[in-house]
């Protein structure tokens, strides 16, 4: 039965470590993974290939409903694959990460990625970060966290993470970056990033990868018990 399968969601801003943990934690659990921050991002990346004005939500609605993205894996690795073109990589810049949250903002477009994100809940388990896994993907999820840390600390984090790529950045550019996408997910009317009821909350700022993966941990196995 779909309802019996256990679902924990992260949620949270830019650099707060959802996707590391998320990873961690399914590894640890043997359970499936959502990242549906890629699916937003495989999204950006579409709009842009098919010179769709990022503004026109009317476009966009019929590029999301039929989005041709697949996670794969070749040679042992996770890959993302769009319209049959890898595009793994890509998707990872700031400039998408800043087109995907323009995209992500329009309600219909959110309501067509729904069941798509919903299809990933399958045995033994889900992990889901994002946004608003616990407030309307998955608000029956019986275990909801909400990751955050400063906005200085994740721009660094972004700064560190960018730097070992061997991508030039501006840490400035990259806070300013941060905070205007906050902004636009936070104050946005449809599924805004906020924490979920019952959300347990963990400021990651001063704590390693580490910690946080042993604190979601204890939090599920209370919860799941
Ligand atoms: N608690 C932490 N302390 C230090 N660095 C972290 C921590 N959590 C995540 N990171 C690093 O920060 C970067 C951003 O993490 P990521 O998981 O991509 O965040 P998000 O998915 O929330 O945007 C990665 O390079 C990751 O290794
Ligand atoms: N569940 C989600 C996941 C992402 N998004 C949007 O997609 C953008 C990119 O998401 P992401 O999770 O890959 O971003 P990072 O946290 O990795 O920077 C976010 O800024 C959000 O605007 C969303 O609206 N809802």
């Amino acid at each position: 039965m779909q309802e019996s399968i256990p679902v924990i969601t992260i949620d949270g801003p830019s650099g707060a470590g959802k996707g590391t943990v998320a990873r961690v934690v399914a590894e640890q659990l043997g359970w499936n993974l959502l990242d549906s921050g890629a699916i937003y991002r495989v999204l950006a990346v579409a709009v842009q290939h098919h010179n769709i004005d990022v503004q026109l939500e009317d476009a966009i609605i019929p590029l999301a409903s039929h989005l041709d993205v697949e996670f794969i894996s070749k040679n042992g690795e996770a890959r993302i694959m769009l319209e049959g073109e890898d595009v793994t990589d890509n998707i990872r810049t700031e400039e998408v990460g800043a087109v995907a949250s323009k995209v992500a903002a329009f309600p219909r477009v959110r309501e067509a990625l729904l069941r798509r994100q919903r299809a990933f809940k399958e045995v033994p388990g889900l992990l889901a970060d994002g946004r608003d896994m616990g407030t309307v993907v998955f608000p029956d999820a019986k275990v909801k966290v909400f990751l955050t840390a400063t906005a200085e600390e994740r721009a660094n984090r972004r700064m560190i993470q960018l730097q070992q790529k061997g991508v030039d950045v501006n840490i400035g550019r990259l806070l300013s970056d941060i905070r205007q996408r906050d902004e636009r997910d936070q104050n946005r009317k449809v599924a805004p990033l906020v924490p979920a009821e019952g959300a347990l909350i963990v400021d990651s700022t001063e704590l390693t990868i580490e910690q946080v993966v042993e604190k979601i941990l204890l939090f599920a196995n209370d919860k799941l018990s």
